[in-house]
């Protein structure tokens, strides 16, 4: 191209001297991200799939209306359905492919919550009746919990369900502004049914939250049944981002519904009124939530990888100030500075890969030992899976817009993929349970295992994680000691919570690395990532360890230049451990983190892009700037 030096050339790999250092094996590095060489295999090809789609398009997402933006969401979604329908593609298939479309939609909801609550909450026959027309999109659901008034506290939901036993049927009713149904996703504008959470009252007498499964549209012509009202409850955080999504409003006036619509694997009411509640925790109506927030842990693996990707490919592009007598600038990722923000991201995008893969095997396990009636690991379960949902939100929410910063001003730009990334992210932190009520929920689970246990917590913990785990046992000492209220003492013992949580992490970060992990170098890459992320966060909260007395100043002096050290180590394989996350260009959706790092070619053409470049000269320049630059200042028409 004439003018365009080697440097800006297409076609170029302009990462290769960087990938040429890598001191280990990419591919066998990619099965370890994937799980395994299947996974790996489905998620590849079901990503390359996509990503060669023109139909599964988003790079004009930021140009798109409101209402544009959700019709070509429901395009998308009905494209998908097709794909996966023409394809024959397992389940394992067609949930890569929703994921690697990545846009936010009512099937989000319909697969990630409707179906598993009927799973779980629902009896045999009710899972024949209920999940077969799901599983084919003949109806579509929704998970109707949270209220305006109330999300949090779930035993202080309004919305009614009485008992009717003249007509063997449940009335489900709002009673108050506040009880309308609010943010369920996929309920304002598609949903047919919903899992709705109400106040079981039988014979006059309430029994608490229970699920039922409500119809609330026609499947002839969609419209609201009677006494339904349902609509969006309007734009949310970002421009495109979750507005793709339709979180809804709902109304129940009085909707009579039979009587084996209510979820009774928990709990039943008889044809003649009788309440019986099966001999199992009632807070397994509460399953589904656990199940959604094992499922979160993982997914924030995948948003916390997409957006270290990014700025780690950037930060070896860019190039800024050092030049010897007219040599290149330094690239950033050589700056100290710049490693010690990046690379515990690299290390926690891993880190929390591998307690994702934990969680799932120990939800998978609660759940074995429930259909036996076993219910000995339900505290734990629920404890890990809010405690890890809470901690690895927070710290990829932060670490997102921390790579946003990494990239400097284009990092601000919607084609970095930056902005939108966080802004879809963000309610994670929210959603699933907010994550300061679900450490008050560990913070508790801790305080009966401190009363149980003793000073212990548990010795089960791998060598390596002594002083974690004495950190916790003294946060725990120091709040349980005092002869104070918990909720007094709540906010220091959330901060215990999250000292368990990085615990629990820190030592299956260990026990993975146990395990036999194939591949050159493979393994010793990732015993430097496990002991960035312990040593990093040792650094960040090196009061707590230094006040257990189990580590001395001098201890953390020497962690430090440790972690230098281990930067050292990390840098010349950072292109390599991002490249392992095998992300393509159409799913990363970012410049910045074009897998060739042909940047500034691609920035400067995606300028020219935007819609207010379709003219050289503005709207609204004759009537409002001409005027101004001639000083004919006149009342603008509005
Ligand atoms: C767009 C891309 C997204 C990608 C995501 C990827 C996949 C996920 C798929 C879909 C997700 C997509 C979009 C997001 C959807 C979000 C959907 C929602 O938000 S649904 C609504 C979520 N709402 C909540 O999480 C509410 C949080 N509140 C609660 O859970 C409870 O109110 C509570 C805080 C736990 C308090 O409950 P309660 O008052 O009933 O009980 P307590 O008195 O505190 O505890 C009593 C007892 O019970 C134990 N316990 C509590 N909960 C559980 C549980 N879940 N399991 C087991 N045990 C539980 C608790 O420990 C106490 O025990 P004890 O101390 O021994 O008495
Ligand atoms: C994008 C998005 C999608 C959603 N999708 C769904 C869905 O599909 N279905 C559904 O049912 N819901 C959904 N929700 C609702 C979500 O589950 C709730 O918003 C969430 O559970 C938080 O509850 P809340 O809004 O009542 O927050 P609140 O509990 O009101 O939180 C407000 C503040 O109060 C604090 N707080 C509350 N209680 C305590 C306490 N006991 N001690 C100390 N501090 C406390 C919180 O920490 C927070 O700082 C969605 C929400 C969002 C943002």
């Amino acid at each position: 191209m004439e003018g365009v030096g080697e440097e800006e050339m297409e076609g170029v790999d302009h990462l290769a001297h960087e990938r040429n250092k890598s001191e280990f094996d990419v591919d066998a590095m990619k099965i370890v991200w994937a799980g395994s060489p299947h996974a790996f295999d489905v998620s590849d090809r079901i990503s390359k799939l996509v990503a060669s789609d023109p139909g599964f398009r988003k790079d004009n997402r930021s140009t798109l209306s409101r209402k544009e933006l959700f019709k070509n969401t429901l395009r998308k979604a009905a494209y998908a359905w097709k794909t996966i329908v023409d394809l024959r593609l397992s389940e394992e298939e067609a949930a890569k492919l929703r994921f690697y479309v990545d846009e936010p939609a009512f099937t989000d909801l319909h697969w990630g919550m409707f179906i598993p609550a009927i799973k779980g909450q629902g009896t045999e026959e009710q899972q024949q009746k209920w999940l077969p027309l799901a599983y084919k999109m003949q109806i579509i659901g929704c998970y109707a919990q949270t209220e305006l008034g109330h999300g949090s506290n779930v035993q202080g939901l309004e919305t009614t369900a009485t008992f009717d036993s003249q007509t063997d049927e449940f009335i489900i009713h709002s009673p108050t502004l506040t009880s309308s149904k609010w943010w369920p996703g996929g309920l304002g504008k598609v949903a047919t049914h919903a899992i709705a959470y109400a106040r079981l009252i039988v014979g006059g007498r309430e029994h608490g939250v229970h699920g039922f499964i409500v119809q609330l549209r026609s499947l002839e012509d969609h419209s609201p049944l009677l006494g339904i009202t349902v609509g969006d409850i309007g734009m949310k955080f970002g421009n495109g981002a979750y507005n793709t999504m339709d979180n809804g409003v709902l109304q129940f006036d009085h909707v009579r519904i039979p009587r084996n619509q209510m979820l009774m694997r928990v709990s039943q009411v008889t044809c003649e009124g009788k309440y019986k509640q099966s001999d199992v925790p009632r807070q397994l109506v509460y399953g589904t939530m656990v199940y959604v927030r094992q499922t979160i842990v993982a997914d924030a693996s995948c948003a916390l990888s997409r957006a270290v990707c990014i700025a780690t490919r950037y930060s070896a592009v860019r190039r800024q100030f050092g030049s010897q007598n007219g040599g290149p600038e330094t690239q950033v990722i050589d700056y100290k500075t710049q490693q010690s923000r990046l690379f515990p991201l690299l290390a926690s995008a891993y880190a929390f890969r591998f307690i994702g893969e934990w969680l799932k095997w120990l939800y998978a396990d609660v759940t074995q030992r429930l259909q036996a009636n076993d219910f000995s690991t339900l505290p734990e379960a629920h404890a890990c899976t809010a405690g890890l949902k809470s901690l690895t939100t927070t710290a990829t929410a932060d670490g997102i817009e921390e790579c946003r910063k990494l990239c400097g001003g284009h990092g601000y730009l919607c084609s970095s993929g930056l902005p939108e990334l966080f802004a879809v992210y963000v309610p994670a932190c929210t959603y699933e349970g907010d994550n300061t009520v679900l450490l008050l929920q560990v913070a508790r689970f801790l305080m009966k295992t401190v009363s149980q246990l003793g000073s212990r917590l548990s010795s089960k913990k791998p060598v390596g994680t002594i002083a974690y785990m004495t950190r916790v046992e003294h946060l725990m000492q120091c709040r349980c000691g005092v002869q104070r209220g918990f909720a007094e003492l709540s906010a220091d013992l959330v901060e215990a919570a999250v000292a368990h949580c990085q615990l629990i992490v820190v030592s299956k970060f260990i026990e993975k690395l146990q395990q036999e992990i194939p591949g050159k170098g493979v393994k010793q890459q990732l015993e430097v990532l496990c002991n960035i992320y312990a040593l990093f966060l040792l650094h960040k909260h090196q009061g707590d360890f230094l006040s257990t007395g189990c580590i001395t100043p001098k201890h953390a002096a020497l962690a430090n230049d440790e972690l230098r050290s281990l930067y050292s180590q990390v840098r010349p394989n950072a292109i390599a451990l991002v490249d392992a996350f095998n992300y393509t260009d159409h799913y990363l959706g970012s410049i910045l983190g074009c897998y060739d790092g042909n940047v500034y070619p691609k920035l400067y053409e995606a300028a020219w892009k935007d819609p207010l470049n379709e003219s050289v000269v503005p709207d609204g320049y004759h009537l409002y700037i001409r005027p101004l630059l001639k000083q004919e200042i006149r009342t603008a028409r509005l």
